[in-house]
Order: structure tokens, then C-alpha cells, then sequence
């Protein structure tokens, strides 16, 4: 109908409208907009063409050569574009006999009644599994969108938008939405429910981001399936460099949010996490902690002030970790006194972390709790720790300046995690720019979920962090334990300058939480340090002199010595020599490369070679 309205008491019937409205198609524009219904169509008559061309052109012998070769790459190509083995199987099957009916076809001819009988029946069943396919099925459904899409727009007020380069993903889909000139990004989000409710989608289904490379195209997303409704699992993987972004876990569309700890360019991340109580920061500490383990050119160094409740499981592959505020204290200032060495040491402008002279990155939990006498320490590290290897993450339920120790400190941390919060506006004590994100809003049986404010995460779309189970963090520490880099000698001598009090955990056997204890770590505790420490110190306490290095290399050599076949671990040899790990690794690899330690076979565990238990007492 043309469009007819009524003015001044005539009736204006408008056909112009009427001709822009009925423009009519290209077929070929339909039939590719259609492909994927309309793909089993096409290979049936690629398949008959290729037929008739072979009967015509090809002996059978040339056809089953080059037969086999399309197979052979089908086979090879499905394997890398495929992930699931029941759609390869499926590709593969399909080829196979596509192949076998060529073959057919070649010698008898693709008209042949009988040939003709097989590829229509075949064809139609080798369709049926793909028409049913999840994913075709929803690539027909964004198909009809987009064939729909002028009239939505219209509706939706963003007339004579194109909707261009849509991809079906696990969770919905994406396209790029090319804006009449004039509008913009911000148009759109004015009118995702009026999107929603012409594409008849749920209410906050659809999401629109601006792209950065035009102001009149808007990135839009439909979800139609939230993959925030179950905790995601950290699937395990290694960092292979600490420089590696960390990946944090989906957006609520998928795309997985990453954020780096360090970067050569600019040096280190440090951290702001907030939230609630129960929100999920110490889950993402736990990940962080993954991250900074498996890195090879990172070490871990950890405060809990929780009492160690959550980051102790981690004791066997940190090199420090203080679980009271006077520990805390200690390590805050040995931190500041590295920054000075690594500042009078670096060659380079920023730290470049590699395995021998690896970036210390310090979680900190309940950072509120850090004594005040801690915050000049903490602001040096904050302010100069970015260039010189040290990463900060401090995780707090109350992000106040106090919290954190200084407005000097908040300015420092780069890197911005908003968990739930009680109220709305307390994301702005966390987040700088808050618009589009309501941390207050966060449903609380989504632990883990927040915003993510970082270098290259800036969309303000929500995340649902990776879950780290303790289980896991019982498999990452068992399988990385004696990994983890020694600190480069002029921080590790610095650090082995800071005495030890009676409740830092780098050097005492640590009590594991029941549920965290793993069999292997409740063995070591169970390794008699006494009879190692023979004749260096054997039990340590705060008030004891702390050993020189001379002194402590004897002690050493002594509890290699004595330590029999069976061997002992890195932590029982820093009990037994009043030493940290980094510095324990270092002679050891030294005496190693001397034949006078060697390894026993069992992962983490070293003795003295007879050689050594042959030298004479020193
Ligand atoms: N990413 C996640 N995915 C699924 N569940 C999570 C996630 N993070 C945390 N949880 C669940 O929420 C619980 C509380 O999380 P977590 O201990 O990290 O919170 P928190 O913010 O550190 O709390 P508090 O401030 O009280 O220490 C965890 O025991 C776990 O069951």
C-alpha cells in the first residue's frame, strides 16, 4: 500500500515512499544471504556439476586422484576449523561420499537415473543433520534479522542503518551496525530496549559499543544465552611470560577480558581489586597467583592478612609470604630497599622480567589492614616499583583512600576490579569512569562477577572471573613447586639481608587450611627439620642471630649431606639454613653444577652427591 495521511482535508497518498520501501533485491544478494539454509542445495549441485565435468573431461584415474587430494585437505582442514569431533566427523562424511558419487559419476555419467536416485535421497539426509545443527539454526535466525533489519531500524529510530559482518558465537552474535551519517554509538544504547523489542529478544539482550575505528559504526551484540549463569573454570593454562595479558575471565558476551600484570613498555600493573564481602576478590587474587606461578620470569610474594586463610595453599611456590602485619611490615620495607638495588642495577628504562631477574608481583589481601606505619613503603613501591618489577594488587572491601593507604598509592594502581557493592555509587571509589556500570546491581549468587577498568579491558561490560578451585590451586602448586625463578642475585642479596620474624611464612612449614591440604604438602610438613638442621639452626625463632651467608652455605652443605637417599625439598633446606627459597635455588644450582647435589627423581626433591658428604667439615 502506499503510504497515504491526511492533510488540511485532502488525502496525500505519498508513492515515492511506496518505491523506496519495495526495493527490490538482487538474487544473488538472496541467495547469499541465505547460504546457510541454503547450503545443502549448493553442494548437491557442486556435486552434480563436478560430476558431469569429470564424465566429460577426466579419465576415472585423473577423478580419483584429485578425489583423494580434496579429501585430504577436507580431512586436514577440518581438524583445524573444527573443535568438536562429531562435526568433523560430520564434514568428513559428507566429503567422502560427495567424493565416491564423483567417482561414480565419471565412469556411469552424472545423469545416470540411478546415480540421480542416490544424491537426491543422500542429500536430503546428509541435510537433515545440518539444518539441525544448533549453530546453523541460529545462523538462520541472524539471517532472518538481517534480511529484517531496515524494518526494525526504523522502528528502533535508526533508520537507514545497515547491520554488516555478523558472527554467530557460542552466546548469540555480533555485527557491526553502520550508522546513518550523523548518529552514532550513543544513539544506539539510547535505544537498545526499543532494538530489543522490535527483534521481540528479552530485556538487556542487546549491547552496543562504539568502534573505534568510526564513529558511525557501533558494535552490537545479542546475547541469547548468559554465560555468566554458571561459574566459568580456569581451564589451567600456563602463562608463558608474565608480559602475557591475563585472561580474567568472559564478558557476558563470550569474549574473554584480559589484563596485564606487566608489559615491556611500561613495566608493571599494580592493582585496585574491590568489593563486598563473599563478592569474589580473593577468587581473583587465586588467579592472579596462577598467573605469577606458572610465568617462568615471575615470583610470588603474598600478604594475607586474613591470617592466611586464602593465600597460604600457595606457601610452596611463593617466595615470601607474611601472614600478620609485622611480617607484612618487613616485607614492605625489604620491597622498597629492592627498588633502590634494581634502580641502581637496571640497564634499562623499564625492567625487562625474564627468568634471571624476574618481576616480583605482591598480592595483598584484606589491604586494609596493613598497618599505617606501612604506607610510606607502600607508596615508594607504588610510585617506583612500575619500572623496576615490582606488580602491586592490593584487594580490599572498602576502596577508600584510607583503605589503601594514600591518595598517592590509589593514583598508582592502574588496574581497576569493581565486584558488588552494597550501594550504587560506590563504584565510582573504585572505577574512573563508572558510566554504563552499576557494581550495586550485581546479583549476588554471581560471586565473581565486576567491572574491569585496565590498559586494553576498557568496556564497560561485565566479567565473570575464572574460578579457581582449591583443587586447583593444589594441582598448580604440586605441579610447580621448585619451578619458580630465583630473584636476581642483587635483589635476592637484599632480601637476604631482612631477618625473618617468628610468623613469616617464607621459611616455617605452613599449616594448611583441612580442606586445602594435599597429601604431598602434609608429607613435607611431616620431614623432620631438626635432623636436617644438624649443625646449622634447627628450630628458628625471632630472637635467634640471623646466620651470615658463609654461615648459612654450611648449614647447607650440612643438611645435604645428612639427608640420605630419600632427599629433601627446597622449603626443608631453607628452614634448616635460614634462607629463603630464591637464594636456596641459586646454590643449589651452583652446587649442582659442581656434582656436589643432584636431584633424586622425585620432582622437588635433592640430596648431596657422595662427593659432598666426602668433603671435609668446613
Ligand atoms: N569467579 C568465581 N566464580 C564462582 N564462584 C566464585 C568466584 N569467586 C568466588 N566465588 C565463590 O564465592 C565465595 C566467596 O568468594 P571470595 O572469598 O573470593 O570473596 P571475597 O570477596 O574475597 O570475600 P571476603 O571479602 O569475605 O574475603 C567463594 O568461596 C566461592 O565459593
Amino acid at each position: 500500500m502506499p503510504h497515504a495521511r491526511i492533510r488540511k482535508g485532502i488525502i496525500m497518498v505519498d508513492f515515492r515512499r511506496r518505491r523506496r520501501t519495495q526495493h527490490r533485491e538482487s538474487p544473488f544478494v538472496v541467495l547469499w544471504r541465505h547460504r546457510h539454509r541454503l547450503a545443502p542445495f549448493y553442494v548437491l549441485s557442486a556435486t552434480w556439476a563436478a560430476g558431469g565435468l569429470a564424465f566429460h573431461w577426466l579419465t576415472p584415474i585423473t577423478t580419483v586422484s584429485i578425489c583423494l587430494f580434496v579429501l585430504a585437505v577436507v580431512a586436514i582442514w577440518t581438524g583445524q576449523v573444527l573443535d568438536r569431533t562429531i562435526e568433523r566427523a560430520y564434514a568428513r562424511a559428507v566429503g567422502g561420499t560427495v567424493a565416491a558419487w564423483i567417482v561414480a559419476a565419471s565412469v556411469l555419467g552424472a545423469d545416470h537415473p540411478v546415480l540421480l536416485r542416490v544424491l537426491a535421497v543422500g542429500g536430503l539426509l546428509g541435510a537433515l543433520p545440518w539444518w539441525l545443527h544448533r549453530r546453523v539454526r541460529a545462523q538462520v535466525r541472524v539471517e532472518r534479522t538481517i534480511a529484517a533489519w531496515p524494518r526494525v531500524a526504523e522502528t528502533a529510530g535508526l533508520a537507514r542503518s545497515r547491520l554488516t559482518g555478523v558472527l554467530v558465537t557460542t552466546w548469540g552474535w555480533t555485527g557491526r551496525l553502520r550508522l546513518a551519517a550523523g548518529q552514532t554509538a550513543r544513539d544506539v544504547t539510547g535505544r537498545l530496549r526499543t532494538v530489543e523489542s522490535a527483534l521481540r529478544l528479552p530485556v538487556g539482550s542487546v549491547r552496543a559499543e562504539p568502534w573505534p575505528e568510526r564513529a558511525d559504526v557501533a558494535v552490537m551484540r545479542v546475547i541469547e544465552s548468559d554465560p555468566h549463569s554458571d561459574p566459568v573454570h580456569w581451564a589451567g593454562s600456563p602463562a608463558t611470560s608474565i608480559a602475557d595479558p591475563m585472561p580474567v575471565g568472559p564478558y557476558d558476551d563470550g569474549d574473554v577480558c584480559r589484563v596485564p600484570l606487566y608489559d615491556r613498555q611500561s613495566g608493571t600493573h599494580h592493582a585496585l581489586i574491590a568489593g563486598t564481602n563473599g563478592s569474589g576478590k580473593s577468587g581473583l587474587l587465586n588467579l592472579m597467583a596462577c598467573h605469577a606461578v606458572t610465568a617462568p620470569d615471575a615470583v610470588l610474594w603474598a600478604i594475607d592478612l586474613k591470617g592466611g586463610i586464602e593465600l597460604r595453599p600457595w606457601w610452596p611456590v611463593t617466595d615470601w609470604l607474611s601472614t600478620t602485619a609485622d611480617s607484612a611490615r618487613t616485607m614492605l620495607a625489604a620491597l622498597r630497599e629492592v627498588i633502590d638495588v634494581r634502580g641502581s642495577v637496571a640497564t634499562n628504562r623499564v625492567w625487562q622480567a625474564s627468568p634471571e631477574q624476574p618481576v616480583i608481583v605482591v598480592l595483598i589481601d584484606e589491604a586494609a589492614e596493613l598497618p599505617v606505619e606501612c604506607v610510606p613503603d607502600l607508596e615508594s613501591v607504588a610510585r617506583r616499583g612500575r619500572a623496576l618489577g615490582v606488580a602491586l594488587v592490593l584487594a580490599t572491601q572498602y576502596p577508600t583512600v584510607n583503605a589503601v593507604g594514600s591518595a598517592q598509592v590509589r593514583a598508582q594502581l592502574r588496574t581497576r576490579v569493581a565486584f558488588r557493592f552494597l550501594k550504587t555509587g560506590e563504584a565510582s571509589t573504585v572505577l574512573r569512569d563508572t558510566s554504563g556500570t552499576d557494581p550495586a546491581v550485581i546479583r549476588k549468587d554471581r560471586p565473581g562477577c565486576g567491572y574491569v577498568e585496565a590498559a586494553g579491558a576498557e568496556r564497560p561490560a561485565l566479567v565473570r572471573c575464572y574460578w579457581v578451585t582449591d583443587d586447583l590451586v593444589s594441582h598448580v602448586v604440586e605441579t610447580w613447586r621448585g619451578r619458580q625463578p630465583a630473584l636476581d642475585p642483587a635483589t635476592a642479596d637484599v632480601v637476604s639481608t631482612f631477618p625473618a620474624d617468628g610468623d613469616d611464612e617464607r621459611d616455617a612449614p605452613p599449616s594448611i587450611p583441612a580442606a586445602r591440604q594435599t597429601d604431598s604438602v602434609a608429607e613435607e610438613a611431616a620431614v623432620p627439620l631438626a635432623a636436617l638442621a644438624e649443625p646449622g639452626p634447627a628450630t628458628r625463632s625471632p630472637a635467634k642471630k640471623r646466620l651470615d651467608n658463609e654461615q648459612a652455605r654450611a648449614a647447607l652443605r650440612a643438611a645435604l649431606s645428612g639427608v640420605g637417599e630419600e632427599g629433601t625439598t627446597v622449603e626443608a633446606l631453607g628452614a634448616a639454613c635460614d634462607r629463603r627459597k630464591t637464594w636456596i635455588y641459586r646454590e643449589l644450582d651452583a652446587l649442582e653444577s659442581a656434582r656436589l647435589v643432584e636431584r633424586t627423581g622425585r620432582h622437588g626433591y635433592y640430596r648431596g652427591t657422595p662427593r659432598l658428604r666426602n668433603e671435609p667439615a668446613e
